[in-house]
């Protein structure tokens, strides 16, 4: 599909589209660029593309596609670094997980004659690096674009085949859409499981020991989500804010009106809720979400990387 793809981080989303792209044949030469000498060293012994280099201005230079795939707060940077090596014509794109503010970090480096089209593919574990990553990791999940207003539009539909090669299905909306749907979606859960897992290594009254000895498998789920990488979600929080703390202040409304049912004993309210919850994961499951499909996020830990 292009001359030359070059991947700016190389880490789990990287890497797995490095992998992708070998297995569908999607580029005619692969260059790799990451930050730290130790990671792309790693990606050459893993072969994971066809040059590697720590510049990343050199692996963009005459790349027909240039993805950042580096934490949301490092965008900024790496636009202003590869501006001046752009090709006219070239396809720009990220996979962050926030869209606003990767897109006011890069904008105003994008060169005249480039395409910026930032993206997000909806797909990922709580692993990172490059040997975290898989080639089936985008397979019948969601990449989201978020065009901007002179977005060339085929520009945007040869980016949407390209991820429609690497297995993903295309859908586009305003970035503060996007935004607030993560927040939701992504982003709190995430938060949510740094804090209980937080709180329960804090606790005195119960041993850590016990926290591990006993815990439970809805315990387990939390401890999945926060042993993520913690710059990607330190970074993820402070390039979200408004949004995230829009859901968190309506998630804490909702959690006080569940402690005042659980201390009145009201148990219709209770049984009310639980559902209507109930019934949410069997729409997400109905809509071909299938949660207990065994690759669903957890691809990585059940079948190591191929590489
Ligand atoms: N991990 C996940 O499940 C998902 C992550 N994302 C987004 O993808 C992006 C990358 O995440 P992962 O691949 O998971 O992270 P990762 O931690 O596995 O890899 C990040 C890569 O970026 C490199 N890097 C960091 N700062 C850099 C800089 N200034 N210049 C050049 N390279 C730099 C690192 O060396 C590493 O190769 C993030 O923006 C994240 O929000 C999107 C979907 C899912
Ligand atoms: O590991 C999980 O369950 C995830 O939710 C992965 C993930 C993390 C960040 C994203 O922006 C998209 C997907």
């Amino acid at each position: 599909m292009f001359e030359k793809i070059a991947l700016v981080g190389i880490g789990l989303i990287g890497s797995s589209l490095a992998r992708v792209i070998r297995r569908e044949g999607l580029a005619g030469h692969v260059a790799i660029s990451t930050r730290s000498a130790a990671t792309l060293a790693r990606a050459r012994e893993l072969g994971l593309g066809s040059s590697y280099t720590t510049d990343a201005k050199e692996a963009a230079r005459d790349a027909d596609l240039v993805i950042v795939s580096v934490p949301v707060g490092s965008s900024g940077a790496v636009a202003q670094e590869i501006a001046p090596a752009l090709k006219q014509g070239a396809i720009l794109t990220d996979v962050g997980s926030t869209k606003a503010s990767v897109i006011a970090q890069m904008q105003p480096h994008v060169p005249g004659g480039v395409h910026f089209i930032p993206g997000h593919p909806l797909a990922g574990t709580e692993k990172s690096g490059p040997d975290a990553g898989f080639a089936d990791l985008f397979d019948n999940r969601w990449c989201i674009f978020t065009p901007l207003p002179d977005t060339d539009p085929e520009a945007l539909e040869r980016l949407s085949e390209f991820w429609r090669r690497c297995g993903a299905n295309i859908d586009t909306m305003d970035p503060q859409h996007h935004d607030m749907t993560l927040a939701i979606v992504s982003h709190l859960p995430h938060i949510i499981a740094y804090n209980i897992v937080g709180t329960a290594d804090d606790l005195e009254s119960v041993t850590k020991t016990e926290v591990i000895k006993y815990s439970a498998s809805g315990f387990r789920d939390f401890t999945r989500l926060a042993a993520s990488d913690p710059t990607m979600w330190r970074d993820v929080c402070l390039h979200n804010k408004d949004a995230i703390l829009e859901m968190l202040a309506r998630f804490s409304e909702d959690l006080a009106f569940l402690q005042r049912a659980i201390r009145w004993g009201d148990g219709d309210k209770l049984f009310d809720l639980f559902t209507r919850t109930r019934a949410v994961r069997r729409s997400i499951i109905e809509a071909g979400q299938d949660i207990d499909a065994p690759d669903f996020g957890r691809q990585a830990v059940e079948h190591p990387a191929k590489s």
